[in-house]
């Protein structure tokens, strides 16, 4: 087992990655003072559940932990205000109090959905995050929680950090492979934001990585898991540095908006964000190499590389416009300089990003890049 540490200042917690993680989530619930006085309400979806809520409610209940659990269906479109409220409402039939604490069993919608309801009931309670796919190594850290609205993504949420992480490489082996693929472009990404030698490695070991090697999924977990702590513990509320995070996914969140939460996938949207910031990255004297090696990249790990045709651009603009990023009227960017280091640009203008969104829709827009 590999263990990683978020420091925050006045606070930390710890990320445990391994196989066979869960079997010590007695002695780690206890190492986070989790009251067993107060009831603990494990969130998971429809997919998860029958695969691997069982055991997880028997070790918490061997443990002498009073769980119960609820369930929401699997997918995006659980992000939203009404699982929320059905979580709330299982929550106070549960009993859950100001020392009770929610568990995430699931991927980033669940430990989206489950950690905004954790910032929210009561005005916040702890929680627990359990993640169940390769995503959710970047969303089970760092403490962004939300639901989505129909307009645009993540827009109803909170900073609320975990209590810790549980990354049991096991639990991933029961990943469908267009899961697998989606997850491993958050991987790429933070190898493309921070790491070059990772980002060689990434592709010297995709088969092994698309194939679920254990031990190969373990060490690219904590490499990814540690770029995002470290950025996360130098700007944990986005004041600057960890804006670089979100490199493509300013187009990311608007394809994934218009074309229809869950359509098309996280991953499969940022992969495809990614490629037209490395192709934009040209505008601004950077190597051609970038974008060459960036689509190179998610071409291997099965991942698109372009943007739907039948996705309007208007309707992507528009959604764009309701990024986060957006400060004082001016677009934030991140642009890759290199493989391995970005930049947070605000000169991008609107009018270069609709002409990047073009051309990743085939259109010819040669005499313009
Ligand atoms: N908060 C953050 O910092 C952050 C970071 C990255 C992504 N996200 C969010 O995470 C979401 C995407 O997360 P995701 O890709 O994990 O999606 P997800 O949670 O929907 O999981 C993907 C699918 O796989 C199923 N599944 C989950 N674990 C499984 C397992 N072990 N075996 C078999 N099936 C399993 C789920 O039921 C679901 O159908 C998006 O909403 C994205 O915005 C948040
Ligand atoms: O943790 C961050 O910061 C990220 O940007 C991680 C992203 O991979 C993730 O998708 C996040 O949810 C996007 O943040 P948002 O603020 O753009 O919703
Ligand atoms: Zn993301």
């Amino acid at each position: 087992m590999r263990e990683l540490t978020v420091e925050l200042g006045e606070r930390s917690y710890p990320i445990y990655i391994g196989q066979g993680v869960l079997n010590d989530i007695t002695a780690l619930f206890d190492r986070a003072k989790l009251s067993r006085k107060s009831p603990l309400l494990v969130v998971t979806d429809s997919e998860v559940a029958p695969l691997h809520l069982e055991r997880v409610m028997a070790l918490l209940r061997e443990g002498g932990f009073a769980a119960t659990f609820c369930v929401v269906p699997a997918g995006e479109t659980s992000k939203s205000l009404a699982q929320l409220e059905g979580i709330v409402t299982t929550a106070l039939q549960a009993g859950l109090d100001r020392s009770s604490a929610i568990v995430a069993l699931g991927g980033g919608v669940v430990g989206d959905l489950a950690g905004f309801a954790a910032a929210s009931f009561m005005r916040g309670i702890r929680f627990v995050q359990i993640p169940t796919t390769i995503l959710a190594h970047d969303s089970s850290v760092g403490g962004k929680v939300a639901v989505n609205h129909p307009m645009a993504k993540n827009i109803i949420g909170a900073f609320h950090q975990p209590e810790l992480v549980l990354f049991d490489i096991d639990l991933l082996l029961t990943l469908p492979p267009r899961q697998v693929k989606a997850g491993l472009s958050e991987v790429i990404k933070h190898g493309l934001i921070w790491d070059a030698a990772f980002t060689q490695w990434c592709d010297d070991n995709a088969e092994r990585l698309l194939s679920l090697d254990p031990e190969a999924l373990s060490y690219a977990l904590y490499i990814g898991c540690k770029v995002k702590a470290i950025v996360v513990s130098q700007d944990e509320r986005e004041n600057d540095l960890r804006a670089i995070l979100n490199l493509g996914h300013t187009i990311g969140h608007a394809l994934e908006a218009v074309a229809g939460y869950g359509e098309l996938l996280h991953g499969e949207a940022i992969s495809i964000g990614m490629v037209g910031a490395a192709k934009l990255a040209q505008e601004f004297g950077y190597s051609e190499e970038i974008h060459e090696v960036t689509k190179g990249l998610f071409l291997k790990y099965g991942l698109p590389v372009s943007i739907p045709p039948h996705l309007d651009t208007d309707s992507i603009m528009s959604a764009m416009m309701h990024d986060k990023k957006f400060k004082e009227g001016t677009m934030v960017y991140i642009i890759p300089m290199e493989i391995g280091k970005v930049e947070i640009r605000k000169d991008v203008t609107v009018e270069q990003v609709r002409q990047i969104v073009e051309l990743l829709k085939g259109e010819s827009v040669a005499d313009v890049l």
